[in-house]
């Protein structure tokens, strides 16, 4: 778990612009390009009142913030938690914007979501809030301009209610052609088959190809995750059926160990649909949250928030490898210490792309009337995932650098070149 001292050290925002800062220096990116992209085109904010089941009057804020759109719409999720604000939306869809780059989608990026505790809401509430914000953001959102995805706290239910809220906007004969609003909606509310393990799935198969290139597999492996929701769940799940084994996982409520395993499929059980936490799993045993980072293990899996890997932890990690589920989960300081340790940084940008990935394919379906099968949806994610990790391995080897400098490289050109080619910037 997240102390306060960790979470103010450096924002995400720190953390984003100073990736962002290296990468132009290194790539002598054009002064102007540098300019736009260091800030963001958007920052939407809703204040908006809704009915509580107790009658009274609740007060909300929601963030939408668009950072870029030059390769195409912006895209990005949405997320429901006490830490959501303007700069934590900002660093976030600078994230994406990078993401939907590297991974050569007609996207742009962007973030948001609503500054609240879900777990103090009853689920009719929810559906109240997320309506409300959805009329509240209005066309600030829409299927050809900015299409919302789950991401912390939010998932098929949250975006089928968006998709309802949005399309009942729109006269009726453009009710369906608007579905494409958000994506990671339920499979029969126009949602893709796949989409719930496509994150998880690529933060597992760039961990394998790592593997692969070193002539290395995942049998006997070791891993811990932090963050046990559907990043964190699915990761380990593929993980565990190609041979690994998985010892600890923390959560926002408890730090579980068993050195012999955890069984992925029994903690689930434990800890969905609505009870939410892993917390009093018996097929473990609780351990000291602080000491989470510092097991001994081939693998780390930050699957939670940002800023978790800090110059106060990072020293202790044992793993050689450290793959990014989350979004920003290393800041800077922490970086530069495990960099200097030797532990390569599967960078969140390539790690956790799969998830916009089964997004774009959502919403092409969608565009296209399409229905894709689960088999049809694995195999294009998993090519497209081969082809993003191929070309930052590429990157990786003819610059001699790491892995996020090497993905920042390549994500950064590409909006360059679009601009260029464009003639916005000479
Ligand atoms: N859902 C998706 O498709 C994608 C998610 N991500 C990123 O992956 C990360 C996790 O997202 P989801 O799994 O979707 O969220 P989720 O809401 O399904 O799960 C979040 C997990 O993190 C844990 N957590 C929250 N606060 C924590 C704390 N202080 N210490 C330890 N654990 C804590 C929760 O207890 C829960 O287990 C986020 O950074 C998100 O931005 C990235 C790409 C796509
Ligand atoms: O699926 C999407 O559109 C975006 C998911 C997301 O928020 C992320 O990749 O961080």
């Amino acid at each position: 778990m997240i102390t306060e001292a960790k979470q103010n050290k450096q924002s995400m925002y720190d953390t984003v612009l100073n990736q962002f800062n290296k990468t132009a220096d290194l790539i002598d990116l054009n002064p102007n390009i540098r300019r736009i992209l260091a800030l963001t085109n958007n920052e939407i904010i809703v204040h908006f009142p809704v009915k509580m089941d107790n009658g009274e009057v609740e007060i909300f804020t929601g963030y939408r913030v668009q950072h870029n759109n030059a390769l195409g719409p912006y895209k990005g999720g949405l997320r429901y938690h006490p830490t959501v604000d303007v700069d934590a939306a900002k660093a976030l869809a600078m994230w994406m914007t990078w993401k939907t780059s590297l991974a050569g989608l007609p996207y742009g990026g962007a973030k948001g979501g609503i500054q609240l505790d879900p777990r103090n809401y009853s689920l009719s509430e929810l559906e109240r809030i997320t309506r409300r914000f959805t009329y509240a953001l209005g066309e600030n959102i829409g299927p050809e301009h900015d299409i919302p995805a789950p991401d912390v706290n939010t998932n098929a239910q949250t975006m089928a209610w968006i998709a309802d809220t949005y399309m009942s906007t729109k006269s009726t004969s453009e009710r369906s052609q608007n579905q494409h609003v958000v994506t990671g909606k339920p499979v029969g509310s126009g949602g893709l088959e796949g989409r719930d393990r496509a994150t998880g799935f690529g933060v597992y198969l760039t961990i394998k190809m790592l593997y692969e290139s070193r002539g290395e597999n995942l049998e006997g492996k070791t891993f811990i995750v932090q963050g046990f929701g559907n990043v964190g769940y699915w990761a380990s799940k593929f993980l565990t059926e190609d041979g690994a084994t998985l010892l600890a996982v923390q959560d926002a409520h408890a730090t579980l160990i068993n050195e012999k395993g955890i069984s992925v499929e029994d903690l689930f059980e434990h800890s969905s649909p609505r009870k939410g936490s892993i917390k009093g799993f018996t097929g473990a045993v609780e351990m000291e949250p602080e000491e989470f980072f510092g097991l001994e293990c081939d693998l780390l899996i930050p699957a939670a928030l940002g800023n978790q890997i800090t110059a106060e932890n990072a020293y202790k990690i044992k793993a050689a490898v450290v793959a990014e589920g989350a979004n920003g989960p290393t800041d800077a300081e922490g970086e530069q210490i495990l960099l200097q340790q030797g532990v390569t940084i599967i960078p969140d940008i390539l790690c956790n792309s799969g998830g916009v990935i089964g997004s774009y394919f959502e919403w092409l379906q969608n565009r296209n009337g399409e229905l894709w099968e689960l088999d049809e949806v694995m195999q294009k994610l998993e090519k497209k995932i081969k082809q993003v990790f191929k070309n930052v391995s590429n990157e990786v080897a003819e610059r001699k650098t790491d892995w996020r400098t090497a993905a920042y490289i390549i994500a950064i050109s590409r909006i360059e070149t679009s601009y260029t080619q464009r003639g916005i910037f000479p």
